[in-house]
Order: C-alpha cells, then sequence, then structure tokens
C-alpha cells in the first residue's frame, strides 16, 4: 500500500471502478487477457488496476514488457505472496515460486541441468528414444493422443530429472506427480480462492465451518511432499545399490551436501516436472490440432521431410537445420497456442518509475502474452496458423519469434526452454515423418474443429477429434522398428 503523497509520478490509466470495491468487479472472471487487450486498446500498454487494497499493472505490448521485466529485472523479478497455492497448499517450497537466495541456488542446479546447449545434446539421444515410444503409443491407441502426449512429456522429464522410467501403461509416480499438478491447476485458477483476496483468513482453523479449503490445503500440501519425497528416494536407493541412472538429481547428491543443499536439490527436482510436462503437453496437443484444421500445411511440411530425410528411417536431430519449415510450425504453434497465456505474474521490488508512470513497489505484474501473440499489427491474420510468417520472403518482413514472451521475462525467463524445443521438435518432426493426421467423417462430412482453449494458467486445446494412421505400410514399420 502506497499514499498518493508518497507518489513521484501518476498511476499508469486503467477501469475506475467502484469507490468501496474499488476495481474488484472489474477483475474479469474468465479469459482475462481478452479483456486486458480491451484495456490494452482503451488505455495503452500499460493499465493500472487496484483490487482491495492490490495494485495490478497489465502490460499489452512486448516491447514495454521487454523494457520492464528484461531491462530492469534486477527488481522486476519477485514473484507475488500466494497464499493458497504458495504458503498453505506448499507450493512456495518450488522454483517458480522461489526468491532469494534459494532462487539461485534452484536456477542453477536447473542451468547445469538442462540449460546449456551442451548439456541438451548429451539427452539428444533420449528425446528420440521417447519420441519413437509416442509414435507406438499413437500407433496402439491413437484415440488417446492427450494421454499420449502426457506419457511422453512425463517420461522425458522423469528421466532427466530422476533417472527413472515410468512403467508403459499405468505408473504410480507418474499418477502421483500428475495428481499433484491438477491440484495446482485448481488452487491457481483466477480468483478461486478467497483466502488470496482477504488474506486474514488464513488464520481460521480448518475445522471452522466454511473453512473446507483449508482441509483441501492440509490434503494439497501431504501431495505435494509426497510428489518431492517419492522420486527423490527413488535415486537415493538406486545410488546406494550402485544402479542409479545418470540425471540430473544423481549428478548433485553427494555425501558432502548440507541438509538445506538437499532440500533445493529436492525441489528443484519437483520443480521441472511442476514447470515442464503440463506446458510441453500443452504445445504438442496444439500440433495435432492445428494438422488436424491445415490439412494442406501438413503436407509442405511432410514433403519437406520426405525430400531431406527419405521414407528409410526417421528423423533425427542431426536434419533439423535442414527442415525450415517444421521449424517454422513449431515457432507457429508457440505463438497461434499460447501456451501460457498471462505467463506467470511477477512483483517488483521496489518502487519505479517507467516512461513517466509510477509503479509501486509489489504491484502485481500480468503480462498479456495471448495478446501480445495475437497482436494484428505484429502478426497479420492473427487468428490463422500460418508457419509462412517466420520464413524470409521478398516484400514481406519476417514476423517477430514467439519466444520474444512466451517462455517469460528477465531473471525468471523459463530455464526449460531448451528441454521444451527438443521434445517439441522431436515429436512434431517424427509424427510428420510416418503420420497423416486427418479430419474425423461424420456420416460422410468432414468435421473441422473449433481452435478452442481451456481457460487456465497453463491453457490446452479443449478435447477435439481427429484421426491418426501411418502414412504408408513402410512408415509402419518404422515405428515398430526396435
Ligand atoms: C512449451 C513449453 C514451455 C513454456 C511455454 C513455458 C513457459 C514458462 C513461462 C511463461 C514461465 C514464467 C516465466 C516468468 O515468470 O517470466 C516459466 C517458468 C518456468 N518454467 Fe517453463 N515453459 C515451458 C517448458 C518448461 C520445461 C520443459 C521446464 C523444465 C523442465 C520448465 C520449467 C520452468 C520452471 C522451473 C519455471 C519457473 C522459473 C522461475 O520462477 O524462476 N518449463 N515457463
Amino acid at each position: 500500500n502506497f499514499s498518493s503523497k508518497r507518489s513521484p509520478a501518476p498511476l499508469p490509466p486503467g477501469p475506475k471502478g467502484l469507490p468501496l470495491l474499488a476495481n474488484l468487479l472489474d477483475l474479469p472472471q474468465k479469459e482475462q487477457w481478452r479483456t486486458f487487450t480491451d484495456w490494452g486498446r482503451k488505455y495503452g500498454p500499460i493499465v493500472h488496476m487496484r483490487a482491495l487494497g492490490q495494485s495490478f499493472i497489465v502490460l499489452n505490448d512486448v516491447h514495454v514488457a521487454g523494457e520492464m521485466l528484461d531491462k530492469k529485472s534486477a527488481i522486476y523479478s519477485d514473484r507475488p505472496v500466494s497464499i493458497m497455492a504458495g504458503e498453505l497448499t506448499g507450493w512456495n517450497e518450488t522454483l517458480g515460486f522461489s526468491r532469494g537466495e534459494r532462487l539461485k541456488e534452484h536456477r542453477k542446479y536447473l542451468h547445469g541441468a538442462i540449460g546449456t546447449r551442451s548439456a541438451i545434446e548429451k539427452l539428444n539421444g533420449l528425446f528420440e528414444t521417447e519420441a519413437q515410444a509416442f509414435l507406438k503409443r499413437i500407433l496402439r491407441k491413437p484415440e488417446a493422443i492427450a494421454e499420449n502426449i502426457r506419457d511422453t512429456a512425463g517420461s522425458v522429464i522423469l528421466q532427466v530429472t530422476y533417472g527413472y522410467k515410468p512403467k508403459e501403461d499405468q505408473d504410480d509416480l507418474v499418477d502421483l506427480v500428475e495428481l499433484a499438478l491438477r491440484q495446482f491447476t485448481e488452487v491457481t485458477e483466477p480468483n478461486a480462492f478467497l483466502v488470496d483476496l482477504i488474506p486474514p483468513l488464513r488464520y481460521v482453523p480448518s475445522w471452522f465451518p466454511g473453512a473446507g479449503w483449508k482441509k483441501k490445503a492440509e490434503y494439497y500440501h501431504a501431495t505435494l511432499r509426497k510428489m518431492a519425497d517419492v522420486p527423490l528416494q527413488f535415486v537415493r536407493n538406486q545410488m546406494s545399490e550402485g544402479v542409479a541412472s545418470p540425471s540430473m538429481v544423481s549428478s548433485l547428491l553427494d555425501r558432502s551436501n548440507t541438509p538445506e543443499q538437499d532440500c533445493n536439490i529436492k525441489w528443484a527436482a519437483a520443480s521441472m516436472f511442476a514447470g515442464g510436462s503440463d506446458t510441453t503437453v500443452s504445445a504438442i496437443h496444439t500440433f495435432f490440432l492445428a494438422m488436424t484444421i491445415y490439412p494442406d500445411i501438413q503436407r509442405k511440411a511432410q514433403a519437406e521431410i520426405d525430400a531431406v530425410v527419405g521414407n528409410d528411417r526417421l528423423p533425427t536431430f542431426a536434419d533439423r537445420a535442414q527442415l525450415p519449415y517444421v521449424e517454422a510450425i513449431i515457432s507457429e504453434i508457440l505463438r497461434w497456442g499460447t501456451v501460457a497465456p498471462l505467463g506467470v505474474p511477477h512483483t517488483l521490488s521496489r518502487d519505479d518509475i517507467h516512461n513517466g508512470y509510477f509503479i509501486p513497489e509489489r504491484a502485481i505484474i500480468l503480462t498479456n502474452v495471448k495478446g501480445m501473440l495475437h497482436d494484428p499489427d505484429a502478426y497479420p491474420d492473427p487468428w490463422n496458423f500460418k508457419p509462412e510468417r517466420f520464413i524470409a520472403a521478398e516484400g514481406r518482413p519476417v514476423e517477430q519469434d514467439p519466444r520474444s514472451c512466451c517462455f517469460g521475462f528477465g531473471r525468471r525467463i523459463c530455464p526449460g526452454v531448451n528441454l521444451a524445443d527438443a521434445t517439441i521438435w522431436a515429436s512434431v518432426a517424427m509424427s510428420l515423418a510416418v503420420f497423416d493426421i486427418q479430419r474425423k467423417v461424420v456420416d460422410g462430412v468432414e468435421i473441422v474443429p473449433e481452435p478452442r482453449y481451456e481457460d487456465s494458467m497453463i491453457s490446452h486445446p479443449s478435447p477435439f477429434d481427429c484421426t491418426i494412421k501411418p502414412r504408408s505400410a513402410k512408415a509402419e514399420s518404422l515405428i515398430l522398428r526396435d
């Protein structure tokens, strides 16, 4: 909180709202990015709003977001206090919520494991093997795309982090981490829990009538602790038997670690799955949606792969540089499908003045990433899936790489960018090489799915129908080859 006397400059413009509840009633409940885009048109790229004494800053322009969150990242990289998800459910322990020294320590561990090109290149074989396992899963159960994508992304992350290879059909650890993530999604829904708006409610005991949310928090906290403890114990057991596969955790666990370091390793590792599974899943799911809606784009990509790779083998990372159209499809997936429509909120650790506006300390900064990536000035015809945007052609500039905002900003930028990129590339290139993704036909009529997305922090395509078949008998034999 601050008084207007203290403000050395005016607050950015924004909706006025009612005097007593301030802007609480203006705070949209659904698809917030749409309202934020409207505010951007009305008030400009930096919008201020106040609800129950809390300042919110909404950024609608990628350049302005970069000027603030990247260039001044020393002050714009803190996270807002989160009571339900962070404090009561325990997610404060994970990297995404960490602050200060612990944040540095966590990021250092992830950087070592997945942050550099050489670390990722060492894992290329794993990505290729897992992508082929993905093809097998789809061949076996083409109707279960979402589940197959989820199993694949989960398997990649658990192997990289813990050297743990999940069992094919049902795996207790995968079930556990996915349960924790579903609970996380629930507690981070916009305004899901009143306690985040009225913090003193946190002191209400859980037996108190109406305090069911508190029991829920205790139960979810227990799930989260298990999600961090169980795989760590797995690695310790493997190490003591001398059979541990190389992984982020096995390379960090060391007898000379302090208990605090061990605790940081445990939570940094748990953050890998938390940050990396749902996001990658959404992007790969968008690929199947886009290919169902846009068959011509699919054929063009397949022609590129056939010309470079031929039909006698699957594509590998060694082919990547020769496949620019596939590359453009990946950029377009990240733009059109916007995995995290509002990114992850930042807050600033001290007052700032930006472009003549006062930005108060602890204001919650929301980046309207979906709006930025569908701005018709930056991306003409923004709702159409057009990989060509990212390919140089005469008379038309290449449009801005969506990675300028879709992985976040400044010191908080996604530490999993390279892992995400490799997992998505392998799934996309290999699927295009061997499958035709087609529209479902009902009574002789092709059903074209609507590109609709679920409304949550990590946004997934809503369920849609498609048919997936091997392109040829030869393609099928490539999928099944050991
Ligand atoms: C398409 C895939 C992905 C997208 C779109 C994505 C996007 C993001 C975004 C927007 C943020 C917030 C950045 C900010 O606050 O400015 C973030 C943070 C994070 N991501 Fe990703 N991510 C993806 C994949 C991954 C993967 C594969 C991993 C790890 C294995 C990962 C781990 C994390 C972690 C741990 C954070 C928290 C960082 C922090 O708070 O300092 N992400 N990601």
